[in-house]
């Protein structure tokens, strides 16, 4: 597929899905404790093996609907293309853990190479090393003498499964993003080998938008296609606006198409983490949303200046209807209130990702059993739903949207 600019492919968040990128939750989840939620960013631990039935019945949704559904850890161990791509990730992913001393650093690079299955030694790097797998009496520096009661050599990445956040197709580029939190930033070392290595990326022409290693945060999670031309990101609590900023140039500044950026000022708060947590667009002209962003809120709009990399930025303060009426150049545009409009049961619904809606197609979008407030007022607006089970996915604070990553979608 050399030079294929349509390898990736993704200018709505609501045209027909052809291929998404999940990641089947792993032992991960089982390395949470209480003392490490908060830190880890999970309000509750979800039992595994329900957790996996559901997120296999969300897979089905997919292959079901015509999707392909390819998964983070394959797509890792393929890239894996021979040993110096292997031990190159290896040494990158020690060197991102905590790890200070040089000799603990090469029992766990020993303890990983003795994986003869590649797709094994990336689900041990995503489940986390614990302490007695790896040398438990090594105490050759303070650090490991002063934690001695800390249980893990390296922490587990419990959020992968929301593969939305740590990177982004958007047009035919990636924007491979830098995590507000140290936890998901390590999450993104596997797109970058996946991109970089995998057969199938390697020799395409791929636009980067944005790299991990810069330092502004910015998460899939505040990234929303509007259409081939508008595209939202949140000013949230994980998107600074100088990612913002520094997307934009690149994006507008490209030949995509793009032709502006709406920067949303959302409050900074957990139940509102991403702009996907509080709105998500469900057909051409309808969008559900939480009834706290109704209210005027402050949009930036980015466009492209005269001369190179310029910007030209407005601000507005507008309700939320009329800005997508503005720039959607809609007549009307439906908004459906998660929890419809009762405050108890939006708050409920809310968080557990009611407004979180993942279109598979023009009003067509899979959403969590969990909300059927919110699901049945999808219904009266004539959404088609593919309804999941979410009794412990749920549990990690994500929703369908948040769950994948959308690889090709078919233009509208
Ligand atoms: N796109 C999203 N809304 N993702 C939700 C991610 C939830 C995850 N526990 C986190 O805090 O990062």
């Amino acid at each position: 597929m050399s030079g294929d600019r349509r390898l990736l492919n993704v200018r709505s968040e609501i045209g027909k899905l052809k291929k998404v990128l999940l990641h089947r939750p792993g032992k991960e989840i089982e390395n949470l404790t209480p003392s490490l939620m908060d830190r880890l960013l999970f309000d509750d631990i979800p039992y595994l093996e329900v957790a996996r039935e559901e997120h296999d019945a969300f897979a089905d949704i997919f292959r079901k609907n015509g999707t392909e559904v390819v998964y983070l850890e394959d797509l890792a161990a393929e890239a894996l293309i021979d040993d110096e791509i292997r031990n190159k990730f290896i040494d990158e992913f020690i060197e991102e853990t905590k790890v200070m001393s040089d000799k603990k650093k090469e029992l766990i690079k020993e303890y990983l190479l003795s994986f003869s299955s590649k797709k094994e030694m990336i689900e041990k790097m995503m489940a986390g090393i614990r302490k007695e797998e790896v040398g438990s009496n090594i105490k050759s520096s303070l650090t490991d003498i002063v934690e001695s009661n800390y249980p893990f050599i390296t922490d587990p990445m419990p959020n992968l499964y929301f593969t939305r956040d740590p990177f982004a197709t958007i047009g035919s580029g990636v924007s491979l993003n830098h995590m507000k939190t140290v936890t998901r930033n390590r999450e993104t070392l596997f797109s970058k080998y996946i991109f970089k290595y995998h057969k199938d990326f390697k020799d395409a022409i791929i636009p980067f938008w944005y790299d991990r290693k810069e330092n502004a945060s910015i998460e899939g999670g505040d990234q929303l296609i509007l259409s081939n031309k508008v595209i939202a990101i949140g000013i949230s609590e994980r998107t600074e606006s100088a990612a913002i900023e520094k997307i934009a140039r690149r994006i507008l500044g490209s030949d995509e198409g793009f032709e502006v950026i709406l920067a949303f000022d959302i409050p900074k708060k957990r139940a509102f983490m991403h702009l996907d947590t509080v709105f998500t667009m469900v057909d051409y002209d309808k969008f559900t949303i939480h009834p706290e962003i109704e209210e005027p809120l402050t949009v930036y709009s980015l466009r492209k200046g005269e001369k190179p990399e310029e910007l030209i930025i407005e601000k507005e303060t507008m309700a939320l209807r009329e800005v997508l009426m503005k720039y959607l150049e809609l007549d009307d545009v439906r908004l459906i209130r998660c929890g419809n409009g009762n405050s108890i049961d939006a708050a409920r619904e809310q968080w557990n990702d009611g407004s979180n809606t993942l279109a598979i197609a023009p009003g067509e979008v899979i959403v969590y059993s969990r909300n059927y407030v919110t699901n049945r007022l999808l219904e009266e607006h004539g959404i088609k739903l593919n309804i999941m089970p979410s009794s412990e996915v749920s549990r990690g604070r994500g929703g369908p949207r948040c769950m994948s990553m959308p690889l090709y979608r078919e233009d509208l």
